[in-house]
């Protein structure tokens, strides 16, 4: 029996989470659960079914939760919000499920330098791909990473043909039912930018060496191609569930965690390039990894500010990246690579500022 603390259970990952508790009740139990408020009356549902130890509202409740005694801590919370709580975990020497790829990009290093070898667990898909298909072997052995994207709604388009496309349409991801943000992520290729870096951090494979590919349909959740020519891939159809139970139980899988792909049916296999042109957040966010220190952080605390214009209509969709890129140009990255929390606070705060005033100067 696991016990497990559920920080963002009201969102995509969190409802999903507690699915899996409802279907293996003998496996986990909720031992604590935090929301952001923003949907009431669901956390008091969860807290009135689950019954959990800790359980409160917001960052520091979270961070509070985190803390708490049990065996793993899954953080779904969305944003740079979610940093504290990473830590918290971490410090806490529990096994840290991570969902919330922002805190582990923004952090870098501070995160890492704080996690013993395998305590965090990837939530994400393509990094529970990755790491599922590095499960045994070496990582001399490893030539290259391969992350898929689906290419989002808009995937095809030029550059030209982005500029007026609204947040319904931004909203509308052709595999994945995820939260807000994330899927105007997609839709912009940000999350696989800040994937990209995910990954560089969590497998300490250099970024020249991971690769991304547009795979629409979200079957093959990423690859591994070795030094011998040979790669292996995971797939599955697009679920969270696989990722979150292995996430709750790693090294172990949960059985039936959701149906496989049904190989007795045709299958078609798309691989595409990315086209950086009409979608240049990866490359942007290759600098920043490249960059280092602050720049991650910057690039995803601008993200989220010019994502949140876009949805408010103040902002084109193909202004999200702009202003990321924009931002990222005015940014003096320390030459410094061991950060303090406050310097990675601090950079995200500035980046908040530079993007907002970006996004006003825009519009005046
Ligand atoms: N959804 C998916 O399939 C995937 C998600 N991820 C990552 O997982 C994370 C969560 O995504 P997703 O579930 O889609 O997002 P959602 O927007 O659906 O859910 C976010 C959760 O975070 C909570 N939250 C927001 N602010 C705070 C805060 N200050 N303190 C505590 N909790 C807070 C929300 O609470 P409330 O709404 O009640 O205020 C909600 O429970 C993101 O980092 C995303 O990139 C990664 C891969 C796949
Ligand atoms: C399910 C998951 O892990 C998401 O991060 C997903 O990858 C988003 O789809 P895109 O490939 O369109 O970014
Ligand atoms: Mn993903």
């Amino acid at each position: 029996m696991k016990d497990v603390v559920i920080l963002g259970s009201t969102g995509s990952i969190g409802t999903q989470a507690l699915d899996l508790v409802r279907a293996n009740p003998d496996r986990f139990r909720v031992v604590g659960l935090t929301a952001g408020g923003s949907n009431p009356a669901l956390f008091e549902a969860q807290v009135a079914e689950f019954a959990p130890r800790v359980h409160g509202l917001g960052e520091a409740a979270s961070v509070e939760a985190a803390q708490a005694e049990c065996d793993v801590v899954l953080n779904g919370i969305t944003g740079a919000v979610g940093l504290r709580p990473t830590l918290a975990a971490l410090d806490a020497g529990t096994t840290l499920a991570l969902a919330n790829k922002e805190s582990l990009v923004m952090g870098g290093p501070l995160v890492l330098e704080r996690a013993a070898p395998g305590q965090i667990v990837p939530v994400d898909s393509e990094h529970s791909a990755l790491a599922q298909c590095l499960r045994s072997g070496s990582a001399t052995e490893v030539r290259r990473l391969v992350l898929t994207a689906s290419g989002g709604p808009f995937r095809g388009r030029t550059r030209e043909q982005l500029a007026g496309v609204t947040p319904a349409e931004a909203m509308a991801h052709p595999t994945w039912d995820m939260g807000p943000v994330i899927t105007i992520n997609s839709a912009t290729l940000v999350n696989k930018g800040l994937e990209v870096i995910e990954a560089h951090l969590l497998f300490d494979v250099p970024y020249e060496a991971i690769e991304v590919v547009v795979h629409p349909t979200s079957v093959v959740h990423s690859m591994v191609e070795f030094v011998d020519g040979s790669t292996i891939v995971q797939a599955s159809p697009p679920t969270m569930m696989i990722p979150i139970a292995l996430g709750l139980d790693w090294p172990d899988r949960v059985p039936q965690a959701a149906p496989p792909v049904d190989w007795t049916s045709p299958q078609t296999w798309q691989f595409d390039p990315l086209d950086d042109e009409a979608f240049p957040a990866v490359s942007l966010a290759r600098a920043a990894g490249v960059a280092g220190a602050t720049a991650p952080a910057v690039y995803n605390a601008a993200n989220e500010v010019a994502v949140d214009a876009f949805r408010t209509g103040r902002l084109p969709f193909t202004g999200i990246v702009e202003v990321v890129a924009s931002v990222l140009a005015d940014h003096d990255v320390p030459s410094k690579m061991q950060l303090s929390l406050d310097d990675v606070l601090a950079a995200d705060a500035w980046a908040r500022q530079a993007a907002t005033r970006t996004i006003a100067d825009r519009e005046n």
